[in-house]
């Protein structure tokens, strides 16, 4: 059985009394455990549609969407607050740490909401830190680090409840390259020690990190790339070959 698996989404916004825009039109794929996926696609291709969907945010027109077998276009309210902190980390462009709380508390947000103890919370965030090279850094403010550290910071914090699915919305967006880089192999890491990461990306670089890139065009899935054993540059290549042909609207190898 597939971790997440969706099956025929389309999702409809209704723009004016009589007007509507079909953000996505008939989207199927699954992410087994262990993948790593990145979501390519142009601007207003239905990226941040699909990511909301899959992030319990905003519900499909219609079409199925299952991780681990349960149905989350039936959920309600509470169970999907509940599933996103409890199934889900997030990772965001703009990291959207709390610039009131030091880093520890920032991390420690999705346990305190859990109403874990400081113990647990204690036991949980010294391997982590340790892993993302952030212990230096807990004491200090979100505002008292660099942008680079501020992603670890959000990284810890995403991974801190142990997610099924780490989801990341442009997580090197606002990152020099040398920064981007750090990061992309951090999830590279993370994703080798089996966490499963969903990523959606403008940056054929950040998609070369990933197992898989999925395509997204006028809300349809246009292409599909697996690295397998390809070198990173080698999969860049496709990657940026398949952005291309996208861009001019040819049909791909
Ligand atoms: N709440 C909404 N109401 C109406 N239309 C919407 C809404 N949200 C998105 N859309 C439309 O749905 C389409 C897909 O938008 P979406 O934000 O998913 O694209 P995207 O690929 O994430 O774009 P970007 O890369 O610019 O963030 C666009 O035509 C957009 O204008």
């Amino acid at each position: 059985m597939s971790l997440l698996n969706l099956k025929h989404i389309k999702k409809v916004f209704a723009t004016g009394s009589e007007s509507e825009v079909q953000a996505l039109k008939d989207i199927s794929f699954p992410v087994e455990k262990g993948d790593y996926v990145a979501i390519m696609g142009e601007s207003g291709s239905g990226k941040s549609t699909l990511l909301n969907i899959i992030a319990t945010l905003d519900q499909p027109t219609s079409g199925e969407i299952k991780l681990n077998d349960i149905d989350l276009s039936r959920l309600s309210e509470n169970e999907s607050s509940q599933f996103r902190r409890e199934q889900l980390g997030f990772v965001f462009q703009s990291f959207n740490l709390l610039d009131t709380f030091n880093n520890r508390d920032n991390i420690y947000l999705p346990l305190v909401l859990a109403k874990k103890s400081p113990q647990f919370m204690a036991e949980q965030l010294k391997p982590l830190s340790k892993a993302l090279g952030i212990e230096q850094l807990l004491d200090r403010q979100p505002s008292e680090v660099s942008g680079g550290q501020k992603q670890r910071v959000a990284i810890a914090r995403a991974l801190i409840v142990n997610p099924q699915l780490l989801l990341a919305d442009e997580p090197t967006g606002a990152l020099d390259s040398n920064n981007s880089e750090k990061i992309l192999s951090t999830f590279e890491q993370i994703n080798q020690r089996g966490q499963t990461i969903l990523m959606v990306t403008h940056s054929a670089q950040a998609a070369s990190y990933a197992q898989r890139t999925l395509f997204i065009k006028d809300g349809k899935i246009y292409n599909e790339l697996y690295r397998g054993n390809q070198s990173k540059s080698q999969y860049l290549q496709k990657i940026n070959d398949s952005l291309t042909a996208l861009e001019n609207n040819r049909e791909v190898d």
